[in-house]
């Protein structure tokens, strides 16, 4: 088996992975607040006993706000870095990837209010 292919390998890049979202639950406020509503968001799914279809649908509304908002954070993190003084083309590049978040945000409130309304309208 390829050295790269063995689990010891895969497992250590997992914990390269779980490192990199500690440190943006860590750094940056929206990450906490995502975790706040997605508890949230879960609590109310549990409560009103969705079916699987609703429930595969909010999960992928939820993973997708959280991909977007670890693209935003490492994107950030990748300009500061190469460019740690201010530009007009890096504010840009944040300005969109925020957009980004802000865009997977509105998509699961959208999908979280139709399947609520589903159930109690
Ligand atoms: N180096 C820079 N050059 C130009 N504008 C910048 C620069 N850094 C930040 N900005 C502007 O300030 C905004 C906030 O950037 P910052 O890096 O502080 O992210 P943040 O406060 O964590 O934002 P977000 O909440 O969107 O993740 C950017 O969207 C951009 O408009």
């Amino acid at each position: 088996m390829p050295p790269d292919l063995r689990p010891r390998a895969r497992l250590r890049s997992m914990g390269h992975a779980w490192r990199g979202l500690r440190w943006m639950l860590r750094s940056q406020a929206n990450a906490r607040v995502h975790l706040i509503l997605t508890t949230l968001v879960i609590g109310a799914g549990l409560a009103t006993r969705l079916d699987a279809c609703e429930w595969t649908l909010l999960v992928l509304a939820i993973a997708l706000v959280w991909v977007a908002e670890a693209m935003n954070t490492a994107i950030e993190c990748l300009a500061d870095a190469l460019h740690p003084e201010h530009h007009p083309l890096i504010g840009r590049a944040k300005d969109v990837a925020a957009g980004a978040v802000l865009l997977a945000a509105l998509g699961a409130l959208a999908v979280g209010v139709l399947i609520l309304l589903g159930r109690f309208g």
